[in-house]
């Protein structure tokens, strides 16, 4: 663990199709020191709501500040991805891949990570998740006027490219 950074307050969420996963990720963010606090917005056990109202909740946490970030989980993962992304300020990305992680954060400044639990094998989602908690976005890199020109399109501001 690098000292230098600060833990995450992480939210969880899923549908029922992605509860399995959830509850373990849940698990497994709850025991790493690198995580401060995690919240679950559902479902529980016996749950059914529709992911867009679970991704929209977790995205809301994320950004009103009340979270850093959000892990969700649905079938695929792209359900939930959708939906966050409707929320302003959000950049949700679906990744089951190490680089495609490493980057949605590095490139992309992704405060919401998806997975689909019909889709990867719980031990590799739960190695990505561990890469991600040590990931951080370097605000005076490169990528930082592209997540400018993303959140350009939110407004009616011209795109300042
Ligand atoms: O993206 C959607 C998810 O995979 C969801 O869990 C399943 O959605 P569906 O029941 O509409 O296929």
């Amino acid at each position: 663990m690098n000292e230098s950074k600060t833990p995450l307050r992480i939210v969880v969420g899923s549908d029922d199709a992605g509860y399995e996963y959830k509850e373990a990720l849940k698990e497994l963010l709850a025991a790493d020191p690198r995580v401060a606090t995690v919240t679950d917005v559902g479902v529980p056990a016996d749950g059914h709501e529709a992911y867009p109202h679970v991704a929209v909740d977790a995205a809301r946490t994320v950004a009103e500040g009340t979270a850093d970030r959000a892990l969700l989980i649905c079938g695929t993962g792209l359900g939930v991805a959708i939906s966050a992304n409707k929320v302003p300020g959000i950049r949700a990305v679906t990744a089951h891949d190490s680089y495609s992680v490493e980057r949605s954060v590095l490139s992309n400044n992704a405060q919401v990570l998806t997975m689909g639990q019909r889709v990867i094998g719980l031990e590799l989602a739960k190695k990505l998740v561990s890469e991600w908690l040590d990931l951080r976005f370097d605000p005076t890199s490169a990528s930082a006027e592209k997540i400018d020109a993303i959140h350009s399109y939110e407004t009616d501001t011209p795109n300042p490219s």
